[in-house]
């Protein structure tokens, strides 16, 4: 008899008996009859003391899977994560398991071969065949049919000539090897000592957490690859995790100038046969580098060496959905168990990360200064109250002329806007009417591109009807505000004769198209990149020397505790695109508020005041870390219930020296698909357990029934 955990949004086991002839240990996977379904499942324990009254109830294990078990340390990580963020440990196990399982055994793929003279009767396609394969070799069938263009039944029929014969391919080898000694760069001085941190830390190989901290362009990639170098040495295998995997194109190619072949990629849009192969070769260990988004955390490596987590400070980090965990954190929870290092890398640490550092729990290994002598960009505010743009416009005049001249002399310019689409508000100059979204609490984006109006929350998109449909008004509608799409217009005026491009998340079609335009903009083919939010992570621009932020005060007035920080974090990642490999980088902020100490701290390049200031705020007002937030957030088909749930909820709420319950109070965003949404609040002390208190209260409180809807979100990044 065994208890198994099944990967679906349950937190307790259940009890399988043990067929004859099978040997099961914890950590096997197994499939299991579940209701009508077969499903997968991992033994969690060998249960010695079977419930006498189940017996004759209990299903038998149907299968053990030819998988190697999952370890104990996955397994502690999967209890602990699911603890500590109140998920049931099914749905944690379920990011352990997503290896394609449904496939079955991989198909043989079919190749072709010349062997034959070539057939009387040649068509231009068959001669097209012919041409191709005339080396002698394999050639898979499908791959031609793909290079050349022609159809399967071309093929078929230069095989019933006998031109060609069929063959099995051979199967898919494991991959390559990186080769840590394969091109070792010169480091320069400023990098050394981060050099010797890095080995150090991976040939000591225990638990230790290491953030390396480095101003943008300053090599934080080539420094941290020698702990991977050193891992490899090692034979054990290193995770690298990103925040962002489709802007890692650049990425995959430095690690393979490094180290001879590219690594493993784990993520989302990958086929499912690859996942499967990937899932295979992570835990059989023969992928002995992985760069993943952050569910890769929770894959079954063979032998799990190293954690980095580059660009640590991203929001991307941090799910909100299903389980809500944050992957940095985790990451040092999962190094913690598993006994291995683990590096956060950023230029702009986040401040719970900037802490640790300080107090000494992290150690500080720190690049100071741009690889290859590059200075950092100057950075200058544009006041918006003393020199604004032309009526209707965005740009400034100082800011235009900038550009102009950085284009007229060979260089890229970047004009940043963390808006989607071309406006954020339509509105009917006749009657005032606003297009809002019929089932969110939200104004409806214009994208012209697309020409729809959407909704940024819920997806829902209408044409932008000719007239106003409030008052029929014709010819009244009006967009207000700017979005990038709108800048692109601005800039075609501004600046006729420029190649500009817009990255933007909603314009991009799959992976691929999106690392081609990176690569297109890193060849230098584009003069003027106009982006959002995506422009500003860990790319490299060669001839990018100017960057102009159009609103800087974006991010600080929408009352989120992290908005300091993360407009700090944000512009200065973004600014430090520029001037990376020659010249001078620069970069202007419009602003209306020049004197914030946001601004100041960014125009000044003081790092250190800028978190000084912030801790000092933080531990003034028990912000994490220190102290900690849990936010409840309940939602329902209507306001009434909603609020009447969320009230309930609160006065259920233990009485506890040190809590703080803030709410209900109505979410930022009020309405979201048509629910109604509350939040609360709980503050608390630093070493407080938060989880537990929630588990204990949320036990014996009123569960949420019907169409009610209760969320739990330990240690929240997001306020909405
Ligand atoms: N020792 C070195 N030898 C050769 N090239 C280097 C070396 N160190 C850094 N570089 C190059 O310098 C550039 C900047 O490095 P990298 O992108 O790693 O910086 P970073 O610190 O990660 O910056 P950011 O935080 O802005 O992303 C890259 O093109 C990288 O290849
Ligand atoms: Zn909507």
């Amino acid at each position: 008899m065994v208890d198994v955990l099944v990967p679906v949004a349950l937190d307790h086991t259940y009890s399988y008996r043990v067929p004859r002839g099978m040997a099961l240990k914890p950590g096997d996977v197994v499939g299991v009859p579940l209701g009508s379904r077969e499903v997968l499942a991992v033994v969690w324990a060998e249960n010695a003391n079977p419930d006498p009254r189940l017996h004759n109830r209990l299903k038998d294990v149907s299968e053990k899977l030819e998988v190697p078990p999952l370890k104990p340390e996955l397994r502690s990580l999967i209890d602990w994560v699911a603890n500590y963020t109140l998920s049931p440990r099914g749905m944690v196990l379920r990011m352990s398991l997503r290896m394609g399982e449904q496939l079955g055994p991989e198909r043989v793929r079919l190749g072709v071969r010349l062997v034959g003279e070539p057939p009387k009767r040649l068509t231009p396609a068959r001669r097209r065949v012919i041409e191709a394969v005339s080396d002698g070799l394999l050639h898979g069938k499908s791959d031609l049919v793909r290079e050349i263009g022609v159809s399967g039944s071309v093929i078929d029929g230069l095989v019933d000539e006998g031109t060609l014969t069929v063959e099995a391919m051979p199967r898919a080898l494991p991959p390559p090897a990186p080769d840590p000694s394969f091109a070792q760069p010169e480091f320069f001085d400023a990098q050394l000592a981060g050099v010797e941190a890095m080995r150090a830390l991976a040939e000591s190989g225990g638990f230790q957490v290491a953030l390396l901290d480095g101003v943008t362009g300053s090599g934080k990639t080539e420094v941290y690859f020698e702990a991977i170098a050193e891992t490899l040495r090692r034979g054990r295998q290193s995770l690298i995790l990103m925040p962002e995997i489709s802007l890692t194109g650049q990425f995959l190619d430095r690690f393979s100038r490094r180290f001879g072949v590219r690594p493993l990629e784990w993520h989302s849009e990958l086929t499912p046969r690859t996942r499967q192969r990937n899932w295979a070769a992570i835990a059989a260990g023969e992928a002995s580098v992985v760069v993943g988004a952050r569910s890769a955390l929770f894959l079954p490596y063979a032998d799990l060496g190293l954690i980095i987590v580059d660009e640590e400070h991203d929001q991307a980090y941090k799910q909100d959905e299903g389980a809500h965990y944050h992957a940095r954190d985790m990451a040092v929870v999962r190094g913690h168990i598993a006994k291995i290092p683990v590096v956060l890398a950023s230029a702009t640490p986040s401040v719970e990360t900037e802490v640790n550092a300080r107090k000494g729990r992290y150690q500080r290994v720190a690049l100071p200064s741009r690889f290859g002598g590059q200075h950092m960009p100057h950075i200058e505010a544009i006041d918006l109250r003393r020199e604004p743009p032309p009526r209707g416009r965005y740009v400034s005049p100082r800011l235009a002329g900038e550009i102009r001249t950085a284009i007229e002399r060979g260089e890229q310019a970047l004009l940043f806007l963390n808006r989607r689409g071309y406006a954020p508000l339509t509105l009917c100059r006749a009657c005032g009417h606003r297009f809002a979204c019929t089932i969110c609490d939200a104004w409806l984006v214009d994208h012209r591109f697309r020409q729809r109006l959407v909704c940024h929350h819920c997806g829902f998109s209408m044409a932008r009807p000719p007239t106003c449909p409030h008052c029929a008004a014709e010819e009244s509608l009006v967009a207000v505000g700017p979005g990038v799409e709108r800048l692109q217009e601005e800039a075609a005026a501004l600046f006729p004769d420029a190649r500009s491009m817009v990255l933007s998340s909603d314009l991009i079609t799959s992976i691929e198209t999106m690392r081609a335009e990176l690569t297109e903009i890193a060849e230098g083919r584009v003069d003027l990149i106009i982006g959002t939010q995506l422009v500003a992570k860990g790319h490299n621009f060669p001839r990018l020397n100017l960057v102009g932020v159009v609103d800087a005060d974006l991010g600080l007035g929408n009352g989120d505790p992290r908005a300091a920080e993360r407009t700090w974090q944000l512009l200065n990642q973004v600014i430090g695109r520029a001037g990376r490999e020659q010249g001078r980088g620069r970069g202007y902020l419009q602003t209306h508020q020049p004197e914030h100490p946001v601004m100041k701290a960014l125009i000044a390049c003081d790092r250190e005041a800028f978190y000084t200031s912030e801790i000092d705020a933080r531990e003034r007002t028990g912000y994490p870390p220190f102290g900690r937030l849990a936010s409840l957030i309940i939602s329902a088909g209507d306001r009434p219930t909603a609020e009447g749930f969320a009230r309930r909820l609160v006065a259920s709420a233990p009485r506890e020296e040190g809590v703080l319950l803030l709410g209900p109070a109505e979410a930022p965003l009020a309405v979201i698909k048509g629910r109604y949404r509350f939040r609360l609040l709980l503050k608390t002390a630093r070493n407080f357990d938060l989880s537990n208190y929630l588990r204990h209260w949320l036990a014996h409180a009123e569960k949420p029934r019907g169409n009610l809807k209760l969320e739990v979100d330990v240690d929240p990044q997001s306020f909405l």
